[in-house]
């Protein structure tokens, strides 16, 4: 096949270079015959423009073997209004294939550069000459290439087949003599490393080579260069091997030859076909991937919408090549694995993808991606028919339609995986696995240019914020169409088939009037009966050439004694040729690039999920921003309030304590007061006892009517003092023994000596009694002022930690504290000073004692005398003075010292006191020694215990 004379091309056909491929030629070069080139400049131009098909093609009609299959789509013939051939052109001649539609005029037309194409190279028109000069020369070779198996003269420059010399250049001027079919340009493998495409090794493609911009730059989808847009639809076909054959011998009326794309048959209705690109059995699905749909795929990413499907009759390959193996990925594995790729190559964009999955059985749309719905009985119910809607700008759509987001190529193949286990599989005569539906996979891609962020690095912060650009939606669709098939015996078999034939001879007639249409074009459109299948709505996007197109038809070449071999096979596979052909020469694609959508309200608004989903996001966020804020803001509040709340518990804590404190205070100042007046009255006790003095001596003047001007005793006087220190403590006189005794009956019973007597032991025995008391007083604020003082200082320590320096407050307590501490050892001094008055007591009144002993031989009367005047001359006599709270005891004196007893409550006065007592008789006087022994004993021994005692139990006061 590769032996022909024509210059090879610069690099082998199977290996091209990476870099940007060769455009198709433009119109002109239509106009110029097939000639040698080099791989990147011999490529015609569109399909139509050069076709060598079999004069049995031409003339083909469905043989008498066919007829007997009447559910088999017949492809329309020449008959049609796309021109048919001349009759009477002789088979196995190269002549035109009128019975493919052509274009009525190949020059003039527009045509787009395809955005399947690289670039225009300038070496096109050069090459354009030298097929031209090459033509007429061709013309046997051509010929020849029918009878024999061709070793081409075109070395190399796959697809380009010279000119039958029975053609003239009719495809140039829209004539039905057009010979060959040439647009194995875009059928060119891609570079090895692409070629073994799979989801591992299909990241560095030859996709990487393609430049954005592209199509700006070189035209366009609608620029110059290729522009009726035949480069835009790409037409392949894939021959199975036949597993029937016997001798493994390929029926000599077939050729296939990969690369050029070429498919002869010598048999009745032959011809040469020539594609895109031709596969044979050999190849494999990434091949057939590389070729048919990579570019394609790559296209889709950049914005133009794509649709890739697979026709043939059944059990040809067409799910093998779709869906293929785990072994042998075919192109919807291998197109998710590119796109997965892509997106990692193009981090200045960001990316939203979502599948859905649907398939349209016996002229009923299905989601695969719904399971069907559970009926009450737990029975299957009916799946959901899906209506198909049109509007302008998304075209026709199926819907309610599920559409899964997907974020991975794995999570994106488990979805087709679900749809696929969910599509209507059957056995068949020719398959035992026959997709009994048309199973659509549609791919949305959604994407945005992304902007680096201010401060981000530029290894690609997807985080980064976006640009305010648009947001640009295009589809890929992938088809593995049902195959045409015979009438089967199975009932529900043959339904299927009914409905799966017709809506591909519907895809046949739309397909076969496209040319026409387009001839037909400002003359008023020919009605193209898009709605006369759901298949055909659903692709009417696709062919009336708003997307990129890939077909890829499949055949089975039987082998001698195949069931492909069967002539009604033949026929269907030359159907399927017939339609590769036509699909290649009459679909014209204007896709462009889709527009990017600024904002939700923009051209795809409607459908941009990424802009949904963008403004979702920055709503949630700042939601969330709101959220926090305010969660910050109450939580603030919370602990606001909480401080306060604690605080004010402390205060109320601290109140209570201080209303506790300020009780204990209270009741130790009670105390004090208490013990102050018990004190004092102990005090006006020892003036009672001047006033009981002065009642024994009032008594003993009235008895012995002594007066003394030397004492100045005036009972008046006395009183008057007595009743001046007592006004200052009301109701404590009452309850004074001392005071009861006063005037008592007892005292006169006493007689003289009697009555001094037991008016000292009475006032010993008040003075215990009172000494008694204030113990037990002592005792009593002793307890109450330790409690009061343990208390306060934890307080006081305790605030003064929290509080610096501390309150005026606490200032105040502490000074409280100390003037108590002061207070309570001013009234021990007192205290003292009290003892030691009881102690001067006894012991004046054991000098009186003494002074009684030695006037014993006297007169009561001179005793009482001489006593007083001892006393009164102060000789040697006892005098008690108190003034200003000092007791005077013959020149020893007992000063009371400090300001516990406040001038102003006790206003003392002089006040002398002479102890006269008459002299006892014996038996009394040893009585009374004893007794005064004992109570000096118990006296001094209490005093001294007492205060020792107390020395020991004012720790606190001892330790400030
Ligand atoms: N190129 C190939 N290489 C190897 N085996 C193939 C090839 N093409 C098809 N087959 C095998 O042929 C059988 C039928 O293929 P497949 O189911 O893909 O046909 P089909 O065209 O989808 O049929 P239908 O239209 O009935 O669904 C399968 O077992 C498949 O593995």
């Amino acid at each position: 096949m590769s032996g022909n004379s024509l210059p090879r091309p610069s690099r082998p056909s199977i290996a091209p270079p990476t870099g940007p491929l060769p455009s198709l030629p433009v119109a002109k070069s239509r106009s110029s015959n097939i000639g040698p080139a080099t791989r990147s400049s011999l490529l015609p131009a569109a399909s139509h423009a050069s076709r060598a098909v079999s004069s049995s093609a031409l003339s083909y009609r469905p043989s008498p073997k066919h007829s007997n299959s009447p559910s088999v789509p017949a492809l329309p013939t020449g008959d049609g209004p796309t021109g048919a051939l001349p009759m009477g052109k002789s088979l196995r001649k190269t002549v035109s294939i009128g019975a493919f539609p052509q274009p009525p005029r190949h020059v003039g037309r527009s045509n787009p550069t395809s955005p399947l194409v690289e670039s225009s190279t300038p070496g096109e028109v050069m090459v354009d000459r030298r097929v031209s000069s090459v033509s007429a020369s061709s013309v046997n070779l051509r010929t020849s290439s029918l009878k024999k198996p061709r070793t081409s003269n075109i070395a190399g420059a796959r697809g380009l087949l010279p000119k039958s010399p029975l053609s003239p250049p009719s495809f140039l001027n829209g004539s039905a003599d057009s010979v060959t079919v040439d647009t194995g340009h875009l059928g060119l493998p891609s570079p090895p490393q692409s070629r073994n495409s799979s989801p591992q090794d299909s990241y560095a493609t030859s996709a990487t080579t393609f430049e954005e911009g592209d199509d700006e730059s070189k035209g366009g989808a609608g620029g110059k260069g290729n522009k009726d847009g035949k480069g835009n639809v790409i037409v392949s076909v894939r021959v199975r091997p036949d597993v029937g054959a016997k001798d493994n011998k390929q029926e000599m009326e077939w050729e296939v030859n990969n690369k050029r794309a070429l498919i002869t048959y010598r048999g009745r209705e032959g011809g040469d076909y020539t594609y895109d690109n031709v596969f044979d059995t050999q190849d494999n699905n990434a091949r057939v991937y590389d070729s048919a749909a990579k570019r394609l795929v790559r296209r889709v990413m950049e914005g133009y919408h794509g649709t890739v499907f697979a026709y043939g009759m059944t059990g040809t390959g067409k799910t093998f090549s779709m869906q293929g193996t785990a072994t042998n990925p075919g192109v919807i594995p291998l197109a998710i694995t590119d796109i997965f790729s892509y997106i990692r190559e193009t981090p200045h964009r960001e990316f939203l993808l979502r599948v859905s999955y649907l398939e349209i059985y016996n002229e009923k749309i299905h989601d695969l991606l719904v399971g069907p719905i559970t009926a009450t009985n737990g029975q299957p119910g009916p799946m959901e028919e899906i209506k198909l809607r049109e509007d302008s700008k998304r075209g026709v759509y199926a819907t309610p339609l599920k559409e899964e987001i997907v974020q991975s190529p794995t999570q994106l193949l488990r979805v087709i995986a679900r749809g696929d286990n969910a599509r209507k599989v059957a056995g068949t005569q020719f398959n035992a696995r026959s997709s009994r539906s048309h199973a659509v996979v549609q791919i949305v891609v959604e994407s945005r240019e992304r902007a680096p962020a201010p401060g981000a690095k530029s290894s690609g912060d997807k985080r980064s914020p976006i640009v305010p650009g648009g947001v640009r939606v295009s589809t890929l669709s992938l088809i593995d169409l049902a195959g045409s098939e015979k009438a089967a015996d199975n009932k529900e078999r043959r339904t299927e088939g009914s409905h799966i034939n017709k809506s591909l001879l519907t895809l046949g007639t739309v397909v076969g009037r496209l040319a026409s249409d387009k001839e037909d074009k400002g003359k008023g459109d020919k009605h193209l009966p898009y709605r006369d299948s759901k298949l055909t709505r659903l692709l009417q996007g696709a062919l009336s050439g708003n997307s990129l197109v890939s077909i890829l038809c499949t055949i089975q070449i039987g082998a001698s004694g195949s069931i492909a071999a069967a002539n009604s096979h033949t026929g269907e596979t030359l159907n399927t040729l017939k339609f590769a052909s036509r699909a290649k020469n009459n679909i014209v694609s204007h896709a462009k690039k889709a527009d990017e959508s600024v904002g939700a309200a923009g051209d795809a608004g409607s459908r941009a999920l990424l802009d949904r989903y963008r403004l979702e996001i920055q709503d949630l966020k700042k939601q969330l921003e709101d959220g926090k804020s305010k969660e910050t803001k109450e939580e603030d509040e919370e602990e606001l309030k909480k401080d306060k709340e604690e605080e004010k518990a402390r205060e109320l804590e601290d109140k209570h304590r201080h209303e506790e404190q300020m009780l204990e205070m209270q009741l130790a100042r009670t105390a004090l007061k208490e013990r102050i007046e018990h004190l004092n009255r102990l005090i006006l006790s020892s003036k009672s006892i001047g006033v009981n003095g002065r009642s024994f001596s009032s008594m003993s003047f009235q008895r012995g009517s002594i007066a003394s001007n030397h004492v100045d005793m005036r009972p008046s006087s006395i009183r008057s003092n007595s009743s001046h220190v007592t006004l200052g403590l009301p109701g404590r006189k009452q309850s004074q023994p001392e005071l009861q005794m006063e005037g008592s009956e007892e005292d006169d019973s006493l007689g003289e000596n009697g009555d001094g007597i037991a008016s000292q032991t009475v006032q010993i025995q008040a003075l215990q009694a009172d000494l008694a008391d204030k113990n037990r007083y002592i005792t009593t604020l002793e307890k109450r002022l330790l409690h009061a003082r343990r208390s306060s200082h934890s307080r006081v320590s305790m605030t003064l930690s929290h509080k610096l320096g501390g309150s005026s407050e606490d200032g105040g307590l502490i000074a409280t504290i100390s003037e108590k501490d002061h207070e309570i050892s001013n009234l021990r001094a007192q205290l003292e000073d009290k003892e030691r008055m009881i102690s001067a007591l006894t012991s004046a009144r054991k000098k009186n004692d003494n002074a009684h002993e030695i006037g014993s031989d006297g007169s009561p009367g001179s005793r009482r005398t001489s006593g007083y005047q001892r006393s009164g001359s102060d000789a040697s006599g006892i005098s008690l003075i108190a003034n200003g709270g000092s007791l005077i005891t013959n020149g020893s004196s007992f000063i009371a010292k400090g300001p516990t007893i406040s001038p102003t409550t006790v206003k003392p006065s002089p006040l002398i006191l002479p102890l006269l007592s008459p002299p006892p008789s014996t038996d009394s006087k040893k009585n009374l020694d004893e007794m005064t022994r004992m109570l000096d004993e118990m006296i001094t021994g209490r005093v001294e215990n007492k205060i020792a005692g107390r020395a020991n139990s004012l720790p606190v006061t001892e330790g400030r």
